[in-house]
C-alpha cells in the first residue's frame, strides 16, 4: 500500500488545522475557509471514517470581538482571545458541520491533564466514547487555564500525540503551505519534497518559523510533531487547508513522512514530549544503571541532589553524574521534602517516619528513558 493511500483508507483520522488556514487578511476568522474544510470533512465522516479535528484558531477568533489589531503577544490576553475566540470557533463548527448533520464535541486539552495517569486514561475514554457516538470531536490546547510552563504551545505536537493516543491511521497537519520544502517558500528556487522517509532525508532542508502573522512555530513545530507521530508508527502528511480534499483522496500532494517506528499505546510519549521539567534530581551510576538497564523505579538512596522546586506530580529530569538527563519522571515528593530523605533506604524511612515514605521517588510507569 502507498503511504498516500494509507490516508485514503484510513478508519481512524486525526487532522489539524492551523490558526493560517482558517484566517482571512484581517486576521479573523475567514468563515469561507473554515466551511470549505468542513465540507470535506464532512464527507469523509459520511464515508464512515472516524475523524478527530485539532483546530488553532481560538486566539484568532477573540482578536476582533475584543477590538484588537493583531494576535496580542502577552499570555494573559492571548489566554483572554482565547477565551472569547474558542467559543465563537466552536459555534461556527457546529454550525458548519450541522448543516451536514454531524455532531461536533469540544475537547480543551492541556500538557498536565494528559501526562498523569488518571487523566490520560479519561482524555482516551472520553474520545472513544465519542467516536463510537459517531461524534465529530474538536480539540484545542485549553489556552485559558494553561500557563506557561504546562503549555504545549503549539497544536502540531498535541495533534501527534492525539494521534498516538486514540491509535489513528493517519495524521494530515494542514497548513497554508501545500508542502515541506528544501527551503523556506518564499525564496524563488525552492522545491518541494514529496516524502520524507526518515531523518537523513531532512538534512540540509532549511526550516523555517511562521510565515503568517498569526500561526505559530511554522514547520518546525510540523516537523517535530512528524517525528513524534511517525515514531509512534502513524504516518503522517503536511499540506495546505485548500488541498484537504485532495490528500484525504491520497492524491499526491504534500509531504507524507514513513512511519519509522511501530505502533503502540503508551502514556510515556506524553510524558517525554509534552511536559517541561520543573527541576533535576542528580543521582549516582548505581542509579542511572538501575533505571535504564534495569527498568527500575527511582529510590531515595541512588539520589544524591535535588534542584529546582517542584511539588509531588510534577515533571522532572533525572541525570546522571555527568549531568546529562537520562530520563524523566513525574515525582512523588516534592523539592522540599526530598533532601531529607536521600541516600536512604525506603525501609529505614518506612520505619522512622511512616510507611507511605517506603514509596519510589519516581515509579517506573511514571518514567521514560531518554
Ligand atoms: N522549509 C519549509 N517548507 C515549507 N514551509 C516552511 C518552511 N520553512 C518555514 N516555513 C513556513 O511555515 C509556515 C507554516 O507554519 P505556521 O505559520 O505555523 O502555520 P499553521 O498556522 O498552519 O500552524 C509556512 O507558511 C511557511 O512560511
Ligand atoms: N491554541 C491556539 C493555537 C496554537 C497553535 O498551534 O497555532 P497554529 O500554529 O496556528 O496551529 C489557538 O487556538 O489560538
Amino acid at each position: 500500500m502507498s503511504p498516500r493511500s494509507a490516508i485514503s483508507t484510513a478508519r481512524r483520522l486525526v487532522v489539524k488545522v492551523g490558526s493560517s488556514s482558517l484566517t482571512g487578511a484581517d486576521g479573523g476568522i475567514d468563515s469561507g475557509r473554515l466551511i470549505a474544510l468542513v465540507n470535506a470533512l464532512a464527507h469523509r465522516h459520511a464515508q464512515g471514517t472516524q475523524i478527530v479535528l485539532v483546530s488553532s484558531g481560538a486566539i484568532a477568533a477573540g482578536i476582533h470581538p475584543l477590538g484588537l489589531a493583531a494576535r496580542p503577544r502577552d499570555l494573559a490576553t492571548q489566554q483572554a482571545a482565547a477565551s472569547v475566540g474558542q467559543g465563537a470557533l466552536l459555534a461556527a463548527y457546529t454550525h458548519a458541520f450541522g448543516a451536514h448533520a454531524v455532531t461536533v464535541g469540544q475537547v480543551l486539552l492541556t500538557a498536565d491533564d494528559v501526562t498523569r495517569r488518571s487523566h490520560y486514561a479519561n482524555a482516551r475514554r472520553t474520545l472513544e466514547r465519542l467516536l463510537d457516538l459517531s461524534v465529530l470531536p474538536i480539540v484545542n490546547e485549553n489556552d485559558t487555564v494553561a500557563t506557561s510552563e504546562i503549555r504545549f504551545g503549539d497544536n502540531d505536537r498535541l495533534a501527534a500525540l492525539v494521534a498516538h493516543l486514540i491509535d489513528a491511521d493517519a495524521l494530515v497537519l494542514l497548513s497554508d503551505v501545500d508542502a515541506l520544502y528544501d527551503g523556506p517558500p518564499s525564496r524563488v528556487g525552492t522545491t518541494r519534497i514529496p516524502v520524507v522517509s526518515g531523518p537523513d532525508d531532512l538534512v540540509g532542508v532549511e526550516i523555517g518559523g511562521s510565515g503568517s502573522k498569526v500561526g505559530t512555530g511554522g514547520m518546525t513545530t510540523k516537523i517535530e510533531a512528524a517525528r513524534i507521530a511517525t515514531a509512534a508508527g502513524v504516518v503522517t502528511t503536511v499540506t495546505a487547508a485548500d488541498r484537504v480534499t485532495d490528500v484525504l483522496a491520497g492524491g499526491d500532494v504534500g509531504t507524507v513522512f514513513l512511519p519509522v517506528g511501530v505502533r503502540g499505546r503508551s502514556r510515556r510519549l506524553w510524558l517525554e514530549h509534552a511536559t517541561t521539567a520543573r527541576g533535576r534530581l542528580l543521582v549516582d551510576d548505581g542509579a542511572v544503571a538501575a533505571l535504564v538497564h534495569r527498568k527500575k523505579s527511582l529510590l531515595p538512596a541512588g539520589i544524591v541532589g535535588v534542584e529546582g522546586t517542584f511539588h509531588d506530580g510534577d515533571p522532572v529530569d533525572v541525570c546522571g553524574p555527568d549531568g546529562a538527563a537520562v530520563a524523566r519522571g513525574l515525582v512523588n515528593y516534592s523539592s522540599s521534602e526530598l533532601p531529607g530523605l536521600l541516600g536512604r533506604s525506603t525501609k529505614e524511612l518506612a520505619r522512622e517516619l511512616g510507611p507511605e515514605y517506603e514509596r519510589e521517588v519516581i515509579h517506573r510507569d511514571d518514567l521514560v528513558i531518554l
